[in-house]
């Protein structure tokens, strides 16, 4: 069966949404989502791009520290001190639409250093759900996304009692612990050969190399 939007009984395939923009961005040297990548900057291209595919996008910071909005969309901090990783905004988008969405049983959750993410992405995480309580997680060119997600808002209090006692608090080992389902996404043929959309930017040469994309994928004044 199908998650199901409990108030209007049909099929959702457009969730709320949480953009991860927490994180210490050591190995770039300065905050990720205000670094600017075609004339934008990463969070407004994330944000631009999960517009269509979601229902309502928060941006989740470690620390909202009084900041209401970003880019016109809510901020919520982690709800659990100390910089415990992805896993920790993924509980404040858990815990975010549980208070705000209560009838959608899922919050799509997306990392903000990823630019080229699939326009599909939301779609096809919900067609892949066989039952009520799966993960939906992307993958492409044989590897796991984890941070591309669909999250059963339900799991919030085993998450949070997981963060707070795994030394590792890793996202791969939290999904394995429950049903969950992968969707292979395609690589994109462009000119300049095979390109992966979940591109990661992690470092200043992966801006640059980003950046190269950009104009090869034709999406630089987008
Ligand atoms: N809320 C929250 N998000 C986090 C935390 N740590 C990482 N993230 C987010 O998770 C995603 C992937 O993390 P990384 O690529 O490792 O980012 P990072 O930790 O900022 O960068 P490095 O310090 O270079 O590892 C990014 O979107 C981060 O914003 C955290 O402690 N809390
Ligand atoms: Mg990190």
């Amino acid at each position: 069966m199908k998650p199901q939007d409990e108030t209007q009984g049909h099929t959702r395939h457009a969730w709320p949404a949480v953009v991860l923009a927490g994180g210490l961005s050591r190995r770039m040297g300065q905050p990720k989502s205000a670094l600017h990548l075609g004339g934008q900057t990463m969070l407004a291209r994330i944000i631009a791009r999960l517009e269509p595919q979601a229902e309502g996008i928060a941006v989740n910071l470690n620390d909202a520290d009084g900041q209401a909005t970003i880019d016109g969309q809510p901020v919520i901090g982690d709800t659990v001190a100390g910089f415990l990783g992805p896993l920790a905004g993924v509980l404040a988008a858990m815990r975010h639409t549980a208070a705000t969405t209560p009838a959608a049983s899922h919050v799509l959750v997306v990392p903000t250093d990823t630019p080229f993410f699939p326009p599909d992405l939301s779609r096809r995480l919900t067609m892949a759900m066989t039952a009520h309580g799966q993960i939906a997680v992307a993958a492409s060119n044989g590897a796991l996304h984890p941070l591309f997600a669909l999250w059963p808002v339900a799991l919030a209090d085993d998450l949070e009692s997981w963060l707070t006692t795994d030394p590792k608090r890793r996202v791969r080992a939290f999904i394995e612990r429950h049903p969950n389902v992968t969707v292979d996404f395609p690589m994109t043929d462009t000119a300049g050969g095979m390109f992966d959309p979940f591109f990661n930017i992690n470092t200043p040469d992966d801006l640059k190399q980003a950046e190269e994309w950009l104009h090869i994928l034709g999406e630089s004044a987008a």
